[in-house]
């Protein structure tokens, strides 16, 4: 934890939202005038697409498996060590995993390839990193700790499976059959570094369809948010002002007393008005209360 440089995470799995979630949290910082570091946690993948081909070629040939979501292809220790440099004197070198022609052209490269290793600008006020293991823990190497505040991005299960698919078809040159191979070879990794950093966060925000997606396999698009509804649960926080929220956020009720739930189209809305006031405790205290 760090007083000076606080760090901001979003997490959550392949396909989850945390890339789109992102751009809510930079229009508050905008509007806030806090100016932000930002880190995809893909940075800290060890492989580029062509090398993780073969790795799991390798795996499979040895009866082993490896997915994106364990430590086998990603550097947990080296993420934790950003988190604890940053925290400490708010430096730290990223890279970019560019995913598709758009983001890989302008750097003249492939898709599935890093860039360079860069240096974040200085002087900033906040580290925001969003990606796969921002409540990591695994061992020795424990991500969580350096984390001031902690958010899960967690659709349930059909409904990421449903964006993951779709999203990686359509934007990132995978075929239908190789994304259901690559979740049904993440699924150990998933039960055990995904899941368990939903029980680390301050807030998670779940997305429930309210339309049938019982065979998510067979999907052709993603509920939109007015189709669904957002289970937001609070951990750690006190002073969550609920009476207010409920006030404001038309439609939404408590399921339980740690719990909010809100119709899917206030999700930016709640997100707003639940991150506003901790993102300014954070940076005028270094925590959050
Ligand atoms: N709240 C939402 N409503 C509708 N569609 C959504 C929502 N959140 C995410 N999506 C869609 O789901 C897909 C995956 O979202 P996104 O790219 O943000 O996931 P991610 O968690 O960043 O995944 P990865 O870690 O694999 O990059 C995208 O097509 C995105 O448009
Ligand atoms: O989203 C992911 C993890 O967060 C991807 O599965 C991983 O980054 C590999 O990307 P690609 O399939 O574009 O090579």
């Amino acid at each position: 934890m760090s007083a000076k440089h606080p760090i901001i995470a979003v997490t959550g799995s392949s396909g989850a939202g945390t890339s789109t979630t992102s751009e809510a949290f930079r229009k508050m910082f905008n509007m806030m005038g806090i100016n932000a570091a930002w880190l995809e946690g893909d940075s800290f993948h060890r492989f580029t697409r062509p090398e993780m081909d073969v790795e799991i070629r390798k795996a499979k040939e040895q009866g082993r498996h490896i997915s994106y979501f364990g430590p086998q292809a990603n550097d947990f220790p080296l993420l934790e060590n950003f988190f604890r440099q940053y925290g400490e004197d708010g430096s730290g070198k990223f890279r970019r995993y560019l995913h598709t022609f758009d983001e890989a052209v302008p750097y003249n490269q492939m898709p599935g390839s890093f860039t360079p290793w860069q240096e974040l600008p200085e002087n900033t006020d906040v580290l925001f990193y969003e990606g796969l293991h921002g409540g990591a823990v695994d061992g020795e190497t424990n991500v969580a700790q350096h984390v001031d505040l902690l958010i899960g991005m967690v659709p349930i299960v059909n409904l990421e499976w449903i964006q993951k698919i779709v999203r990686d078809t359509r934007d990132r040159g995978h075929s239908r059959e190789a994304v259901m191979e690559s979740i049904v070879r993440s699924m150990d990794d998933y039960l055990n570094y995904i899941t368990p950093q939903f029980s680390r966060t301050h807030i998670n925000f779940q997305r429930v369809p309210t339309v049938d997606t019982s065979n998510p396999f067979s999907a052709k698009a993603i509920p939109s948010l007015d189709e669904s509804f957002v289970v937001i649960r609070f951990r750690g926080i006190k002073n969550v002002d609920f009476p207010y929220l409920l006030s404001m956020i038309q439609g939404s009720h408590m399921s339980r007393h740690n719990t909010l739930v809100v119709p899917g189209g206030k999700m930016s809305f709640a997100m707003e008005l639940i991150m506003r006031p901790l993102i300014q405790q954070l940076i005028d205290t270094g925590k959050i209360g």
